[in-house]
């Protein structure tokens, strides 16, 4: 209950209406972004693309009313009658709303309803004067939901592209490279088109590290696109040679991709850009909420990557080091630095929290709750349902065997922030020492579920599915959150 009750404070901590609200200041004619002060008078325009842009587009409505002159935003199809299905219509716009809303990207893959949208938003940018606010709401997705190939490169090939790389195992950091070298849009180029307009960006991050250049493959960050760095990310996933000629001919051409764009300046346009909500602002509200709870907060690292496997090894040695009834072995704090690199975790951020779960050991502190955020891989080798939070949850549950202690060992829960993880109706799942038991009563075989990376199909059949976390739809998305929860230990006094 407490490790989902955490959860939810974190998934409510960066809901987009909320991250919105803290993140613009009205007064009277004026809004303050971070620090800076605009002045309103009828000139604001919006444009926005991303997953959770709605809700974030029907609180700026809210904030600047009549300043707000006219908006198109680009979110995924079926939206507007899910938020509505789900009763979340403080997240839809008003009826008269000066904002159009345009679905597409089904399947969160570009199709010809998001190019539209990248059209229209493209021709609102270009129309804007040196009189002009433009304020563009960014959230994850936001690639697919605004394509504007460089011609001669079609969606079509564009599309072949990313859903080569992405098959061959690129990271979201390699697809959004090779995406801003092919876009007329991102890597800045929508900063570009609205010069001479004041532009200010609030992102919503769904990239470890927050880097502004790649969230959605920022649109508003002018960056140098290096033709080099494109070939040699297609050559290491061996695509160089099987890139259409349109492809190479973009990438053979020297200076900014927008010079084909009808817009008369060169200027690269600037932008203020202001993440406004993150896993960083998940885990510290979640850590509050930990703290009402009882338990003391630790927050590792929010950016927790690498192979599930090994990620599900560190908190099995973070909770046998933090349960141990005497002192714990200097072999484990060894294991787990070791581990570090591998799952994206500093050596300062594992030693200071293993040193808060030492003084929660020697110290009588009681309760700790080490809070953790990012997003591990799962190497697919199966054909069954799940996702990368289930199958962590599930590996992590295997690490804690033995951990038994009274009334409760220690609690692991691993929850996507958007509601699903995978193809399936669950965000994750909680798990802690006695799930290889209860799983062996009821004839099923961890083992087995594992190896075809049947996860979901695992909890939704152990104990009538009450394992499973199911959210439904949150309406944000800040990566994964990872809640361990450990009991106060009882010491043994030699
Ligand atoms: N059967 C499975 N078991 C474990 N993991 C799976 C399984 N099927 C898919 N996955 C993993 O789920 C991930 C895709 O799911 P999901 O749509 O939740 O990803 P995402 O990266 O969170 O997407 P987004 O960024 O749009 O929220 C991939 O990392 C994939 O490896
Ligand atoms: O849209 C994208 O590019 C991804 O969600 C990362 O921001």
């Amino acid at each position: 209950m407490r490790a989902r009750e955490t959860f939810r404070a974190a998934v409510e901590a960066v809901q987009p209406d909320t991250v919105v609200r803290q993140s613009i200041e009205r007064n009277g004619d004026s809004v303050v972004i971070d620090g800076r002060r605009f002045t309103l008078s009828h000139n604001m325009h919006l444009v926005g693309f991303g997953k959770a842009v709605l809700g974030m587009a029907a609180e700026v409505e809210r904030i600047l009313g009549d300043h707000l002159v006219r908006g198109v935003i680009s979110v995924p199809h079926g939206m507007q009658q899910t938020l509505q299905q789900h009763g979340k219509s403080h997240l839809l716009l008003k009826a008269d709303s000066r904002i159009k809303v345009m679905e597409g990207a089904k399947h969160n893959l570009p199709d010809d309803d998001s190019l539209k949208a990248a059209e229209g938003i493209k021709q609102l940018a270009t129309e804007l004067t040196e009189k002009d606010l433009l304020l563009v709401l960014i959230s994850g997705g936001g690639s697919a939901l605004l394509p504007a190939p460089v011609p001669p490169i079609s969606l079509q090939e564009k599309l072949d592209v990313t859903r080569r790389l992405a098959a061959a195992g690129a990271t979201i950091q390699e697809l959004n490279k090779v995406r801003r070298a092919l876009s007329l849009l991102k890597g800045g180029g929508l900063a570009h088109h609205a010069h001479p307009a004041q532009v200010v960006s609030l992102i919503l991050s769904d990239v470890i590290g927050d880097p502004l250049d790649l969230i959605a493959s920022g649109p508003t960050v002018t960056c140098e696109v290096w033709p080099e760095e494109v070939l040699s990310i297609l050559e290491r996933h061996k695509l160089l040679s099987s890139m259409p000629a349109s492809v190479t001919q973009v990438l053979a051409r020297q200076g900014p991709r927008w010079k084909d764009s009808n817009k008369h300046s060169d200027s690269p346009g600037e932008a203020l850009n202001a993440v406004i909500g993150s896993n960083t602002v998940a885990l510290t509200c979640a850590g509050r909420r930990v703290r009402e709870l009882g338990f003391r907060p630790v927050v590792l690292s929010p950016g927790v990557c690498g192979d599930v496997r090994l990620v599900s090894r560190l908190y099995g040695l973070l909770a046998r080091f933090a349960c141990s009834q005497e002192e714990p072995s200097p072999e484990i704090a060894a294991e787990v630095l070791r581990l570090g690199p591998e799952v994206g975790v500093e050596s300062w951020d594992l030693c200071r929290t293993m040193q808060v779960l030492g003084e929660g050991r020697a110290e009588g502190w009681g309760a700790t709750c080490v809070l953790a955020g990012g997003e591990p891989t799962v190497e697919l080798t199966g054909k069954g349902r799940g996702g990368r939070n289930q199958e962590l949850a599930l590996r992590v549950g295997l690490e804690l065997k033995g951990l038994e202690l009274p009334p409760q060992g220690p609690v692991f829960l691993s929850g996507g922030t958007d509601g699903q993880d995978g193809p399936t109706e669950a965000a994750g799942a909680v798990t802690d020492a006695g799930l290889y038991d209860e799983a062996q009563a009821q004839g099923l075989d961890i083992d087995g579920f594992l190896s075809n990376n049947d996860s979901y199909t695992f909890f939704s059949r152990l104990s009538g599915g009450e394992r499973l976390l199911v959210p439904g739809l949150t309406c944000t998305n800040v990566m994964d959150v990872h809640v361990l929860l450990i009991p106060p230990i009882p010491i043994k006094i030699s």
